[in-house]
């Protein structure tokens, strides 16, 4: 099993293309992020370059996270705002190399119109993103942590998928997220695989290291594996100590138990 720093929750001292650095030395196999935007992106595209390891996605901007944003896509009177974040998030993805940009929902009221604006600006995504041969992802995530998130289950990421019938649209299948908002994992992961592009992992409930919680790792990724799992899995977690050298012990008894 293969397994990706997602370098918006690790390594969080250190500027953001010395986390791919950091990640490279503890053996991670890939990296991923979440916004970007600040660094510029030939210092990202260097690091990647030097480390060698495959940048596997970054996401939309959330709009104004002060004021409760966590992503524009299916906010109706946002739809110029989501289509730039879009723009945005192709443009410098496809600089740095990424596969995959993760296009954010937002919390809307779950109506007709919000799920209208979704998929406008989940088929500008797709257009844009096929240009620069890049997949879009789509994430539900769970509605503990983010109150009203438009997209949290599963089945309603395949729904839109299938309404959209784009070839390079799919689900991120987070397993914290979908953990806490539906569980039967395994069964879950079986039946999408077809659509799913990326996997992401973190204990549940405290979102801590991949190592206790509810959620029994080297079984579930084991079954993932079974399934036809081949790509890396993202490590989303926020290390309970602060210190992510510290807290990666979990990583080499898990691959090793999963090879
Ligand atoms: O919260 C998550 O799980 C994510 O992956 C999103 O990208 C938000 O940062
Ligand atoms: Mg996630």
């Amino acid at each position: 099993m293969l397994f990706s720093a997602n370098i918006g929750f690790l390594y969080t001292d250190l500027p953001l293309p010395d986390r791919i650095r950091a990640a490279k030395r503890a053996g991670f196999d890939a990296v991923e992020c979440h916004f970007p935007y600040d660094v510029p992106v030939a210092e990202m595209r260097a690091a990647l370059d030097e480390t060698g390891l495959p940048m596997l996605g970054l996401n939309t901007v959330p709009g104004n996270p002060a004021a409760g944003d966590f992503g524009l896509a299916a906010l109706p009177d946002r739809a110029e705002e989501a289509a730039a974040a879009v723009r945005q998030a192709v443009e410098y993805g496809a600089a740095m190399g990424a596969a995959n940009v993760h296009v954010m929902a937002g919390r809307t009221d779950g109506g007709a119109a919000a799920e209208q604006a979704y998929r406008a600006t989940l088929g500008l995504a797709c257009d844009l993103a096929a240009e620069k041969g890049m997949t879009v992802l789509i994430e539900p995530i769970n509605r503990r942590d983010v109150a009203g998130y438009h997209l949290a289950h599963v089945e309603q990421a395949a729904e839109t998928i299938a309404a959209l019938g784009r070839d390079n649209l799919r689900i991120m299948f987070d397993c914290y997220h979908t953990q806490i908002m539906q569980g039967d994992l395994i069964r879950r992961f079986q039946t999408h695989l077809p659509l799913v592009g990326h996997v992401q992992i973190a204990a549940v409930p405290d979102r801590g290291e991949p190592d206790g919680g509810e959620i029994c790792f080297e079984r579930l990724l084991a079954a993932f594996a079974t399934a036809g799992w081949k790509a890396p899995v993202g490590a989303e977690y926020k290390p309970r100590g602060g210190d992510t050298e510290v807290g990666l012990g979990w990583l080499a008894p898990l691959r090793a138990a999963l090879t």
